[in-house]
């Protein structure tokens, strides 16, 4: 069976480094190209602090792409350079795996489109950690029995986006089950700008940035004289890597795009 031909974006990142270890001890992947503006040209084998590849380095998607001729991009890196790879890897051919985050609705909307005409497989996870699509999941199933739902999300101090990928898709999954609702007193007012966080149909979503952190979630519920909390840490990047292959397994079989790890899980 020949193995997948993959580029990743981003690969001297904290994700794409892990990436790269990911695809070293996969048997079924193969690195044929990655895309890093400091390191165009090279190999990155000749990279000191990345793996031991023999697969080229290029700083434009397009040109890696004419070389190499990926089955898949695994793209982690921002949310504006993330959204331009995606968008030109579906239009030549390339199935996106994207972990990155900070995509609008919109952008996700024009992508899903763009990958329908085309009939090419793509997946955007704004959360790759099984245990956090579970915890997605377990707080969709929450909101249920309890409406009145605050999200708040702790990250390290270097990411770009708040609030997180994983926030807003959880606030989504609550949307669907969820009648709108204003939480809070009727009257409550901000004396300072921000206090109440961020706001999707009444839910409020609080994140937190500090060093020393690396990826959490609590979906605090409450209800009559009770509390329920959903939580999830992730507390190195390795937990990201099982859902990272997942996704490259199944894009090669999918014709449209899948937003959402949970949508790849039986
Ligand atoms: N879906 C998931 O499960 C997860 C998603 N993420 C998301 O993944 C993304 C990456 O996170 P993380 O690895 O922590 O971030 P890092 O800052 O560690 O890595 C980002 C990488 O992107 C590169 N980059 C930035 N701008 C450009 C550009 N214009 N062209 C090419 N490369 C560029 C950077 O290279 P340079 O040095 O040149 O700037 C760097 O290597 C974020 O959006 C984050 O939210 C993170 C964890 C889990
Ligand atoms: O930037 C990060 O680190 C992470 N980003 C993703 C998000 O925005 O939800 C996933 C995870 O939380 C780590």
């Amino acid at each position: 069976m020949s193995r997948i031909k993959v580029i990743v974006a981003g690969p001297r990142g904290k994700m794409g480094s892990e990436a790269l270890r990911m695809i070293e001890k996969a048997n079924d992947l193969e690195l044929v190209g990655c895309i890093d503006r400091k390191n165009a040209g090279k190999r990155v084998q000749d990279v000191d602090e990345l793996p031991s590849f023999d697969a080229i380095i290029f700083d434009d998607i397009e040109t890696c792409i004419q070389s190499v001729n990926p089955d898949v991009l695994i793209d982690l890196t921002t949310p504006k350079v993330g959204f331009l790879h995606t968008k030109l890897a579906i239009e030549n051919g390339v199935r996106p795996v994207v972990g990155t985050t900070g995509f609008t609705k919109q952008q996700i909307d024009e992508l899903t489109g763009l990958a329908e005409d085309k009939g090419i497989g793509a997946v955007i996870a704004p959360n790759f950690a099984i245990g956090a699509v579970l915890m997605m999941q377990f707080s969709k199933w929450a909101a249920k029995y309890f409406p009145d739902v605050e999200i708040i999300e702790r990250h390290h101090d270097h990411k770009l986006d708040a609030p997180s990928g994983t926030a807003v898709k959880t606030a989504q999954l609550i949307q669907e089950v969820r009648e709108p609702k204003k939480q809070g007193h009727p009257n409550e007012q901000e004396t300072l700008s921000g206090a109440r966080g961020a706001e999707i149909d009444g839910m409020h979503i609080h994140s937190v940035r500090l060093p020393g952190l690396v990826a959490h979630q609590e979906v605090v519920f409450g209800g009559p004289g009770e509390n329920l909390t959903i939580k999830h840490d992730s507390f190195h990047r390795e937990s990201f890597m099982t859902g990272v292959k997942l996704a490259v397994d199944q894009v090669v079989k999918l014709d449209l795009l899948v937003y959402g790890l949970e949508n790849l899980l039986e």
